[in-house]
């Protein structure tokens, strides 16, 4: 589904990403943990083009996403970003109303008809397990939201467009314990329809929401295994001191 192969990164003279080559799976929860500044980030940027927008920066190898090389010629990146959604650290809806937010977009995609926007408005807020709190509200700023609520209204907004693939930079740091656990149990939910990469400096979270757990460090993947071999029986030795909190 999702598959990097050598892939290498640099901001500049910076060798950010070294050598990798991953498969992320079809409706799996793939975590990537690893000390501050490893590069987890800017790999998981790589699979909708976000780093595109960076200037200086080059990539070698191949990101392929069901098959296809996402850095090829006439790739629209576009349709990429509406096949691979993202959600970021803080959660950023825009200052419209809930409901423009879902619906925003649809709009920007040139879809007009309307029962088919509420339509999908109501499915990526059910999705996002967000309508029973918003349904009667649905005209109300965004702004009036907690930040677990607007972090799944932006969860919302990335599912409105019918994703394939939900890649989610630190999604639950900026939230409280209960917003987090919301969220985790979404992700949890939403894999069955979507394949999810999520970054996370969060160890317990890796464990609890992802079949499968990159371990990256300056800008190397150390060992890529199954969340609960890795946590348990890691086969690197980085691994099982990172895991065990001697370093980080
Ligand atoms: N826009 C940029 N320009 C130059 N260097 C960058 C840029 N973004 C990231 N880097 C560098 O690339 C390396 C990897 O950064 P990245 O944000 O991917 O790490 P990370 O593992 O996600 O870190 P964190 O957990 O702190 O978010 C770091 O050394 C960082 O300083």
């Amino acid at each position: 589904m999702i598959e990097a192969k050598n892939v290498d990164f640099y901001y500049g003279d910076f060798h950010a990403l070294k050598n990798i080559s991953m498969t992320m799976e079809s409706n799996t929860v793939t975590a990537f943990i690893g000390p501050s500044g490893c590069g987890k980030s800017t790999f998981l940027r790589l699979f909708n083009r976000m780093n595109d927008l960076i200037p200086g920066t080059r990539l070698t190898g191949e990101c392929l996403v069901d098959g296809n090389d996402i850095y090829g010629k006439g790739v629209n990146v576009d349709e990429l970003r509406k096949n691979v959604g993202m959600v970021f650290q803080k959660p950023n809806p825009f200052p419209k109303s809930i409901f423009e937010n879902v619906a925003y977009g649809l709009r920007v995609n040139g879809v007009r008809d309307k029962a088919f926007i509420r339509q999908r408005v109501e499915e990526s807020l059910a999705g996002a397990a967000l309508w029973d709190e918003v349904k009667d509200k649905l005209k109300k700023s965004a702004y009036e939201l907690s930040g677990g609520q607007q972090q799944r209204l932006c969860i919302a907004r990335a599912l409105a467009v019918s994703p394939s693939i939900l890649l989610m930079d630190e999604p639950a740091s900026a939230l409280d314990p209960i917003s987090t656990s919301k969220i985790e149990e979404l992700i949890h939910s939403l894999k069955k329809e979507y394949t999810i990469v999520i970054v996370t400096h969060n160890m317990q979270q890796a464990a609890r929401v992802s079949d499968k757990t990159g371990f990256f460090m300056l800008g190397e993947l150390v060992e890529y295994n199954d969340t609960k071999k890795m946590f348990l029986n890691p086969d690197k030795v980085q691994t099982q001191n990172y895991i065990t909190g001697r370093f980080g």
